[in-house]
């Protein structure tokens, strides 16, 4: 996709902030030629090499190129158009009003175990489509995760910012996510890999069905060295309730070998992980119908 320098406020009309992250404000827009609605993402670019605000071009583009690649998928948010207007880089991204699994969550406290299930799969789902493109997504945590809809378990991955093709030869270690959700390597300045996602996901997945994080300390540092030492216990507070399949999905993602570690294609045939039912079957075949046209 070429960035338009069209002024983007001739073609779209700017309504209310729907997000923000560190580089980026997110606002619901009008696509005035057709009245779509879409979600505009303001990236600032950054005018001097030294300076702490904005990001390099080449690190949004490599956001830009990973959607474009990726984004004909029913789990992936899809991009509209590239705009470039002077200050910011502006995504136009595919409008998804759910709200974050992360608000579904702390509104729920936890959620029931078919619940979980469901929203994993359609996560896995997405992941595998990552990962058979051989890009990882490096950020993977509820605030990423969005619901299609509220009542709906579609869900879409979102703000690949931090998202790389993984390659043999180039070596990515300069990274840092949230401490929370950093898998050992990252800690470790190791090189990253697709696996580095799944460590993610076991976190995200015990959340989900505890309403505790596993390896949470009071500072970022205390957090790192609970992720180095694989330092997480099914405490009975939390997990009474849980089934052993699910203790045994989670057992199989938060392992610090990378090679040991369950990949995207197994966990979608693991026990726990139920095969979609006919409805969300059938949903997921409209979804995909509508990306492909
Ligand atoms: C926050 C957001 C991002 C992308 N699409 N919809 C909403």
């Amino acid at each position: 996709i070429e960035y338009s320098t069209e002024p983007f406020e001739s073609l779209y009309e700017v309504y209310e902030d729907i997000g923000s992250g560190q580089f980026a404000v997110v606002r619901r827009c009008v696509e005035k030629a057709t009245r779509s609605e879409y979600a505009a993402k303001y990236i600032r670019k950054r005018r001097v090499a030294s300076s702490r605000r904005g990001l390099p071009l080449e690190v949004i583009a490599r956001e830009v190129h990973v959607l474009q690649k990726l984004h004909k998928h029913q789990n992936i948010i899809s991009l509209h158009q590239v705009f470039d207007n002077g200050q910011h880089v502006i995504l136009v991204l595919e409008l998804v009003r759910g709200g974050e699994l992360f608000e579904h969550i702390s509104e729920r406290e936890r959620l029931s175990e078919e619940e979980a299930s469901a929203f994993l799969h359609q996560i896995l789902l997405g992941v595998c489509h990552m990962h058979s493109n051989d890009i990882a997504h490096l950020d993977l945590k509820p605030e990423n995760v969005l619901l299609l809809s509220k009542n709906r378990q579609h869900i879409k991955l979102i703000d690949f910012g931090l998202s790389r093709v993984i390659t043999d030869a180039e070596e990515v270690r300069d990274l840092m996510g949230t401490a929370e959700f950093v898998a050992p390597e990252i800690v470790n300045y190791e090189p990253l890999c697709l696996a580095t996602d799944m460590w993610a996901i076991g976190v995200i997945t015990y959340i989900l069905v505890s309403g505790s994080s596993p390896f949470l300390g009071d500072s970022q540092q205390e957090t790192f060295n609970n992720v180095t030492a694989v330092d997480y216990t099914f405490d009975t507070q939390y997990f009474s309730g849980t089934s052993d399949l699910a203790k045994d999905f989670i057992c199989r993602l938060l392992v610090k070998d990378v090679r040991k570690r369950m990949t995207a294609k197994e966990s979608l045939s693991h026990p726990w992980i139920q095969p979609e039912s006919e409805e969300q079957e059938e949903e997921r075949r409209d979804a995909q119908t509508n990306m492909d046209n």
